[in-house]
């Protein structure tokens, strides 16, 4: 079975990003790069980090905007070959349908529920009603409809999403391997507890990135699966 583990490479610096890919080849499945990357080095930064590492690219972009907007926005990504894209499936199911009809062949196109930084307290704030799992659930149903390959969830919910949905594919970020410091992520598991519920991708970023070992952190979380 492949590495499920994907590194986040939220850093500022495009050597730096180099460096940590070319650091924990071989010890990941891929690498996402997101918006902190994107925003700072564009495309020609993907194509830097992909030529270095040779890994599957996860762009975590999180598009949310008009079905137009984004299925053009999913279109002008194709140069770049990602495995993986985020969208928000709050963008509701026209923008889901059109962003996967715009996605390269081998795209997959995944919605993002709910932040794993939001806890009960912030859905209330948002005017949501219900429970995170209700709104994960919910909004898996939305994206399932809409004919998208799976969803982004915590690793609180995604057992009951893959109840539902026998072969979605499930992104699960705010991973914290046993003691170690959640920082700004309030719906956390174990990156093995969320392997053991369904995730097909575990999502880790700071764990890794800030590990004074990079390689090592992401041995021993790898060792734990
Ligand atoms: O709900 C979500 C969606 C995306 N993310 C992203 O995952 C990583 C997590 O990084 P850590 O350092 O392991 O907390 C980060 O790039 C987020 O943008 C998420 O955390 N939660």
């Amino acid at each position: 079975m492949s590495n499920p583990v994907y590194l986040a490479l939220d850093v500022p610096q495009l050597d730096a990003a180099v460096e940590l890919a070319q650091k924990v080849k071989g010890h990941v499945g891929g690498l996402k790069l997101g918006l902190e990357f994107f925003c700072a080095h564009g495309a020609h930064g993907v194509h830097e980090v992909a030529h270095a590492a040779g890994l599957p690219i996860f762009l975590d972009l999180k598009f949310h905007d008009i079905p137009n907007t984004v299925a053009g926005a999913m279109q002008a990504i194709h140069v770049l070959e990602p495995a993986i894209v985020t969208i928000h499936a709050s963008g509701g199911r026209a923008m889901m349908e059109d962003a996967k009809a715009a996605a390269g062949e081998n795209c997959k196109v995944v919605g993002v529920t709910m932040l794993t930084s939001m806890d009960q307290n912030d859905l209330d704030k948002t005017g949501v009603t219900g429970t995170p799992h209700d709104q994960v659930m919910r909004l898996a149903e939305l994206a399932e409809a809409s004919g998208l390959d799976g969803i982004v969830c915590s690793g609180q919910e995604v057992g009951a999403v893959h109840k539902q949905w026998k072969n979605g594919f499930f992104v699960v970020p705010g991973l914290r391997p046993a003691g170690s410091a959640a920082g700004d992520q309030k719906r956390v598991v174990t990156p093995r507890q969320a392997r053991d519920d369904g995730a097909s991708v575990l999502v880790v970023g700071r764990p890794i990135s800030r590990a004074p070992d990079p390689a090592q952190a992401a041995r021993e979380i790898e060792a734990t699966l």
